[in-house]
C-alpha cells in the first residue's frame, strides 16, 4: 500500500498574495537546435493567481520541459511547453513563462583563406503565454571590432605631418613615396580599436515556424561588417584590416547600423539594442543604446 504523503502546496495559504511569478531557475536541459544537441539553463515559471492557494506544483513544470529534449527549439515547441505549464495550473495561474538560455555555436568561414571555424553566441529565448497570446523574444550577444574613426584621423594627421617633414622641399618619386608608405617610420600612427559587443533583444513576430537566429546573427554582423573572426590566416587578418579602414565605428554609429538593419526584418515586431565598445582609450566603455517599434498598419 502507498504511503500516505502529505500534498502541502495543495493547502490553503495562510497568508493569502497573489504572485508574479513562482517557478524555478538554472534547471540543466538537453535542447535541440538545428538538428544539434546543446546544453542550456532554464527558468520556468507560472503567475500565482490563485491568493488562497499554498504553492504552485514545481514537479509539473519540470516534467513539462521534457518536451524540449526531443523536438528542434521553435516556436510551436515553446508554445507546448507554456501550454503545459498552464493546463498543469488550472485555476492557479493565467501566466506562465520560460527563459532559456545556451550557446549557440555556429560555423563561420574565413574572410579569405579556404578555413573556417565555431563561433559562441550567448543567446536567450524568452517565452510568455497569458490571455493575450505568445510573446517570444531572442537575445543575442555578438562580438565585433571597432575601430574609432576620431583616432583614426588624428593618426593620418600625423601620417602627413611626417611625410611633409620627410619630404620637404622635395619632388619625392613614385618609388620614394611607395617605399615610405610601407615603413613603420613613415606610418607613424595606427588608430585604436576595441572588441565590442552588441546585446539584441529582439521581439519576434506571432506566427513564425522557426526560431531565425541565424539569419538575425547573419544581419547583425552583416550590418557592422567587422564581427570578430575564428580561424585566421594572414590573408584573413589583412582582410580584417581592410574591413576595420572601411567600418570605422563610434559606438553611435554601429547602434544605427544595427537599428537601420533590424527594422527592416519581417521576422521583428520590436527591438532593443545596446551596443558596447569596450573602449582601449579609456578605461571605461562607450555605450549607446536604441529601439524600436513596428508601427501599427
Ligand atoms: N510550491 C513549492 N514547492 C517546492 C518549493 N521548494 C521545493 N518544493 C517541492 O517541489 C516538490 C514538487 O511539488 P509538486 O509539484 O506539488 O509535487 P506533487 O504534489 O508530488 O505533484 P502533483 O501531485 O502533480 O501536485 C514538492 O516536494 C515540494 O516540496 C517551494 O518553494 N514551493
Amino acid at each position: 500500500m502507498t504511503a500516505f504523503l502529505p500534498d502541502v502546496a495543495s493547502q490553503a495559504a495562510s497568508d493569502t498574495l497573489a504572485l508574479d511569478w513562482v517557478g524555478m531557475q538554472g534547471i540543466a536541459l538537453p535542447l535541440r537546435l538545428h538538428g544539434e544537441r546543446l546544453g542550456a539553463l532554464a527558468d520556468a515559471g507560472v503567475s500565482l493567481d490563485d491568493a488562497a492557494a499554498r504553492g504552485i506544483h514545481m514537479s509539473r513544470l519540470y516534467l513539462a520541459l521534457s518536451r524540449l529534449e526531443r523536438a528542434e527549439l521553435g516556436p510551436r515547441l515553446l508554445r507546448e511547453v507554456l501550454d503545459d505549464f498552464l493546463a498543469s495550473h488550472a485555476g492557479l495561474s493565467r501566466r506562465a513563462s520560460l527563459r532559456l538560455a545556451f550557446d549557440a555555436l555556429l560555423e563561420r568561414p574565413a574572410l579569405v583563406s579556404p578555413l573556417s571555424g565555431w563561433k559562441r553566441y550567448p543567446c536567450e529565448v524568452h517565452a510568455q503565454l497569458d490571455e493575450q497570446g505568445l510573446r517570444l523574444e531572442l537575445r543575442l550577444r555578438l562580438a565585433y571590432s571597432s575601430t574609432c574613426p576620431c583616432s583614426a584621423a588624428l593618426a593620418r594627421q600625423l601620417i602627413q605631418q611626417r611625410f611633409a617633414a620627410d619630404f620637404a622641399g622635395g619632388e619625392p618619386s613614385h618609388r620614394d613615396v611607395h617605399t615610405w608608405l610601407g615603413s613603420s617610420a613613415g606610418i607613424v600612427a595606427t588608430p585604436h580599436s576595441q572588441r565590442s559587443f552588441a546585446d539584441l533583444r529582439l521581439h519576434l513576430r506571432e506566427g513564425l515556424d522557426s526560431l531565425p537566429l541565424r539569419e538575425l546573427l547573419d544581419c547583425a554582423e552583416a550590418a557592422l561588417g567587422t564581427a570578430v573572426q575564428t580561424a585566421v590566416k594572414r590573408a584573413d587578418e589583412q582582410a580584417f584590416a581592410l574591413a576595420n579602414g572601411q567600418n570605422l565605428m563610434f559606438c553611435e554609429d554601429a547602434a544605427r547600423r544595427l537599428h537601420r538593419a533590424l527594422a527592416q526584418r519581417d521576422e521583428l515586431d520590436a527591438f532593443g539594442l545596446t551596443v558596447v565598445h569596450a573602449e582601449s582609450l579609456h578605461a571605461h566603455d562607450a555605450v549607446a543604446r536604441s529601439q524600436w517599434r513596428r508601427e501599427a498598419p
